[in-house]
């Protein structure tokens, strides 16, 4: 029997509609549209990519896109004075630097300079203590998404074994505080976790986090299980570049009872529910009702 394939292209494309007619109500209502600012250091090729995918789907939903692309060179100061601007400027409701900076800049420091009201990726220690705290928080948008589409195939998580493999902060430690949160028992699994197949065959819900192309096989599956891949990894095969996840998907898919592809699974949720964390910043910043079902 062959898995379920969670679509998360078109899942995105939804949540992106749920968004756009939110924001079209804003507008008609309140003569308020959410602005969305991302800034860009230095010139990662990947990155550029990304940041220019963002800024088109983000007036596509009918939100003001401002982008900020300075050059490698920029010095913390400067960058902290932007974010200065940003932070006291009321168009704009969510901000987000792209990660990784260049080395000479302190991430940390940069992120938690964001006003954590309108700290869309949630990563500022603010939002990862309101989330751990179970209290109101912006909440990073890659789980966020992976919730939702687990909420959308399952149901009720309530009571599942849920096993992250990865403890990023971006990804594998909110993931697991939103998998609490649905009420799973929650295992983070990392590189040194021992017997990691066995760890991993006990999911009922397997979220695969390591950046590692391929490294989950089928055999550590249990049967039926959901499993959601992260990963985002470039390999070249047969003398082409092609995007695997962490999850070796050709086996898995015959044991999964559900699975997510890449590309075309967690990718596009990440960018919808960026939009998603745009919006519901702009309506508690006018102290307006939240969305519903574009939070956590
Ligand atoms: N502050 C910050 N926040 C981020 O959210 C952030 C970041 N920095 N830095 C870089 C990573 C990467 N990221 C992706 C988003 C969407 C796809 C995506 O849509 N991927 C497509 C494939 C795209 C392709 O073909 O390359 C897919 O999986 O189907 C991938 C990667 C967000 N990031």
């Amino acid at each position: 029997m062959s898995a379920k394939i969670i679509d998360g292209k078109a899942f995105a494309e939804g949540v992106r509609a749920q968004v756009a007619e939110h924001v079209a109500r804003l507008r008609e209502e309140q003569g308020i549209t959410p602005g969305l600012a991302v800034v860009l250091v230095g010139e990662d090729p990947a990155s550029q990519v990304y940041v220019r995918n963002k800024g088109k789907q983000t007036v596509e939903v009918g939100m003001t896109s401002y982008e900020h692309k300075l050059p490698a060179e920029t010095s913390e100061a400067e960058l902290l004075g932007l974010i200065g601007r940003l932070n006291a400027d009321p168009a704009v409701h969510g901000i987000l630097v792209q990660l990784p900076l260049p080395k000479h800049l302190d991430s940390d420091l940069v992120i938690n300079a964001i006003d954590p009201a309108k700290d869309v990726d949630g990563f500022h220690i603010s939002n990862v203590g309101l989330l751990g705290t179970g209290q109101k928080a912006m909440v990073p948008c890659t789980p966020l998404g992976c919730l939702m589409m687990l909420r959308d195939h399952l149901g009720s998580l309530s009571g599942l074994d849920a096993v992250v493999v990865g403890r990023s902060n971006i990804v594998g430690k909110p993931m697991a505080q939103l998998l609490l949160g649905d009420s799973c028992t929650v295992t983070i699994a990392h590189s040194r976790t021992k017997d990691l197949g066995a760890v991993c065959r006990r999911a009922d819900i397997l979220v695969a986090a390591v950046g590692r192309p391929e490294m989950i096989p089928g055999a550590w599956v249990k049967p039926g299980a959901t499993v959601i891949d992260v990963g985002i990894n470039r390999i070249e095969r047969d003398g082409k570049t092609k995007l695997v996840g962490d999850v070796d998907f050709a086996s898995a898919v015959e044991v999964a009872g559900a699975i997510t592809p890449v590309p075309g699974g967690v990718g596009p949720m990440t960018i919808a529910c960026l939009l998603a964390n745009t919006l519901t910043a702009c309506c508690r910043a006018n102290g307006l009702p939240e969305p519903e079902g574009l939070t956590a």
